[in-house]
């Protein structure tokens, strides 16, 4: 990693450990923002996955892909963190690159399967089998867009995503996270787990984002009020201007 990038001053707010938001403390905010706020879940998605995407496009332009079209697998989990990736992944279909989308767990509430119906309007194709050899995502994609967990995750992996996050393991195809490395404890990271080169944290980075050791790290969802970030002592960095998204590394 560029140590010049390191001394970046955004970077130096996420090197404080105590800023860096423990699990409860992630889910409290979230919930506030639905009870006292009332926001719905369906705003917060749509707008941490515009800022996902809009931090992939910078990361990773459509002009830095070697192959043609612009191949992107994204790969969603149960929870809000896959719906974070199917909002990604209809906003990257509409900055031009080619989403396919894996969404093995479908979770029966309307707004997944609504954000499901859009995608697929939109041509993005479904992927029903997960491609078992690491070698084949490398060949077909040249990104992998990581929404499987964010912060609610606990405990040992599941099937089906045990295997999925196996194979991730030894792609070597950069991987985009969403909010947290998906199968990393929340707050105390997992050193043999997966190694995104993109974070993309939501809303405050969480805890284990200090032990990422990736290229790019983004703040993203620009929507919580400033009374709500007093309460939670967030202490965000400045956005800058209108943008959605703040680099941090
Ligand atoms: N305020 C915000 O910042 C917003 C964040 N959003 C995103 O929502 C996720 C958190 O979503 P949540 O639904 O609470 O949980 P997850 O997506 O992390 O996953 C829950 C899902 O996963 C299953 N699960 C948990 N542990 C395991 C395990 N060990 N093995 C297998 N499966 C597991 C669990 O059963 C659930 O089904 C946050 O990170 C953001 O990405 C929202 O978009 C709104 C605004
Ligand atoms: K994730």
């Amino acid at each position: 990693m560029d140590e010049e990038r390191r001394q970046n001053v955004a970077y130096q707010y996420l090197c404080r450990l105590e800023e860096a938001k423990r699990q409860e403390e992630a889910q409290a905010v979230d919930q506030e923002l639905f009870t006292e706020y009332k926001f719905s879940v369906d705003q917060l998605m749509e707008l941490a996955g515009l800022s996902c995407a809009t931090a992939i496009a910078k990361a990773y332009p459509l002009d830095s892909f070697t192959m043609s079209p612009p191949a992107v697998l994204v790969v969603c989990g149960p929870g809000n963190n896959g719906g974070d990736g199917l909002v990604c992944a209809r906003h990257l279909k509409m900055f031009g690159y080619h989403p396919t989308v894996h969404y093995p767990k479908h979770p029966s509430k309307p707004l997944f399967g609504g954000l499901t119906t859009q995608c697929q309007k939109m041509d993005i194709p479904f992927l029903t089998e997960f491609p078992a050899e690491a070698a084949l995502i490398d060949g077909l994609y040249g990104l992998v867009v990581d929404a499987i967990f964010g912060f609610s995750f606990k405990g040992a992996v599941r099937e089906p995503f045990r295997s999925i996050l196996s194979t991730l393991q030894r792609v070597t195809v950069p991987i985009a996270s969403i909010d947290i490395p998906s199968g990393w404890d929340v707050e105390k990271g997992r050193a043999d787990g997966l190694k995104p080169d993109t974070l993309i944290s939501l809303t405050a980075p969480k805890k284990a984002a200090v032990h990422f050791s990736g290229r790019y790290h983004f703040l993203g969802g620009r929507f919580v009020p400033m009374a709500l970030q007093e309460k939670y002592s967030l202490n965000l960095p400045p956005y800058p201007g209108t943008e959605c998204i703040l680099q941090l590394l």
